[in-house]
């Protein structure tokens, strides 16, 4: 069983030399697999991944939503990739049975993302549509 939840959060970022500080509304998708629970079926309860993401979102610029990416040490430049190997540490710690995590951005129809599985090796797909 695979359970996916959805969040956004917006951001600014640069990544010189090809872009400067500008805004996006970030697009994140959480894929969790793994022993589910026996009554309710489910690999992860989404209300506490739910209450995470808040956390992690932080209020007032403290988290992701509403920052400045690149003030942010732990993700170094703020390319697509960086960021969501950021996003899969901060989950992974708190969710073991995390399995992929999905980064958009832009709009729909013209977005670009990648995927990452927790292995370095594994394809990062450009969503360039
Ligand atoms: N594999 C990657 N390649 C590049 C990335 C990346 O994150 N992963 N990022 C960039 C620059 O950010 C890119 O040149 C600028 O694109 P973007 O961040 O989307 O900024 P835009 O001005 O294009 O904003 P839009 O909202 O998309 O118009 C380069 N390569
Ligand atoms: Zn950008």
């Amino acid at each position: 069983m695979k359970t996916y939840c959805e969040f956004t959060f917006d951001a600014a970022h640069s990544v010189a030399p090809y872009s400067g500080l500008h805004g996006h509304t970030f697009i994140v998708k959480l894929t969790f697999g793994g022993p589910v629970d026996e009554v309710y079926g489910w690999p992860v309860n989404l209300y506490d991944v739910e209450n995470y993401i808040e956390e992690i979102k932080g209020k007032h610029g403290s988290g992701l939503d509403h920052g400045n990416l690149d003030l942010n040490p732990a993700i170094g430049v703020a390319s697509l990739e960086n960021v969501t190997k950021y996003v899969w540490k901060l989950v992974k710690d708190r969710f073991p049975g995390l399995e992929e995590v999905e980064l958009k951005r832009g709009m729909s129809g013209s977005q670009e993302g990648c995927i990452y599985r927790g292995d370095d090796g594994a394809a990062g797909r450009s969503l360039a549509a």
